[in-house]
């Protein structure tokens, strides 16, 4: 028997707005703690030097707690992660927590701090400013209205070290839209000083597009 697939079900563009909560509070709190905890635990394990036996000891702590999880496994389109919008981090340690501030249907404000677990010696690493721009242009991009679409490209330029453990602002700004294509701006500032600048295109999918989303192309790592 074919197993059923809810991608359709979210392809639509009554898709709540990615500035908006989509999952109850009330009931996920915990979750949003679980999420906090995991930042902890990467933040301490990178700035941490144990010896060999609180290693091995850590280890084996933390594959228990992969074990307990795996009993509540869902599909992902049930996951909680990357969908609690009206948190920092959508409820998922991927990126660092942005913070968002303003929204409006063409612009976004936000703040973010990273540690060094993001670090890339003393400085943000190169391969998270991408990360930052992604989450935010993506859900400015997403929101309002506008049917999913995409990144295309996202084109990064790095200005100055990006400092750890201090408030960067971001910013995001819908430039204008041809067709199916939306062309978004955004920057990154540590004060007055431009840390990063970043320019995107999104691209609105197809019907078809969506498609390819099924149960049985998920990978999985395990
Ligand atoms: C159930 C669905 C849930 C969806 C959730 C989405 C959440 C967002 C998550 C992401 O952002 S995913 C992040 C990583 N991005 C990807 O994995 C995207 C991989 N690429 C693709 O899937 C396709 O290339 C893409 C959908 C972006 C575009 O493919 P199409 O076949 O729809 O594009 P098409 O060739 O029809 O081009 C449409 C227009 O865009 C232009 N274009 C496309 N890619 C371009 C590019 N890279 N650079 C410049 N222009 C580009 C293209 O020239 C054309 O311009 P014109 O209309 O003026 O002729």
């Amino acid at each position: 028997m074919t197993e059923p697939t809810t991608t359709l079900d979210i392809w639509n563009p009554g898709w709540p707005d990615p500035f908006r909560p989509t999952v109850n509070a009330d009931t996920d709190d915990e979750y949003a703690d679980l999420v906090e905890a995991l930042r902890e635990v990467q933040e301490a394990v990178t700035r941490s030097r144990p010896t060999p036996e609180v290693a091995a000891e850590v280890a084996t702590a933390l594959r228990t707690a992969a074990r307990r999880l795996r009993t509540f496994e869902v599909d992902e389109d049930t996951q909680i992660a990357g969908k609690r919008w009206e948190i920092p981090g959508k409820g998922h340690a991927l990126a660092p927590a942005l913070h968002i501030d303003t929204v409006t249907d063409t612009t976004v404000t936000g703040r973010v701090t990273v540690g060094r677990f993001h670090s890339g010696r003393y400085a943000m690493n190169g391969g998270v400013t991408p990360l930052i721009f992604d989450e935010i242009l993506a859900r400015l991009a997403n929101s309002a209205g506008r049917p999913w679409g995409r990144t295309a490209y996202l084109n990064v330029n790095y200005r100055a070290p990006a400092p750890l453990h201090t408030e960067l602002t971001v910013t995001a700004e819908l430039l204008g839209q041809e067709g199916r294509k939306r062309f978004l701006r955004g920057a990154l500032h540590h004060g007055d000083v431009l840390v990063a600048d970043a320019e995107g295109l999104w691209v609105e999918l197809k019907p078809e597009q969506t498609l390819n989303i099924s149960k049985d192309a998920e990978g999985s790592d395990r």
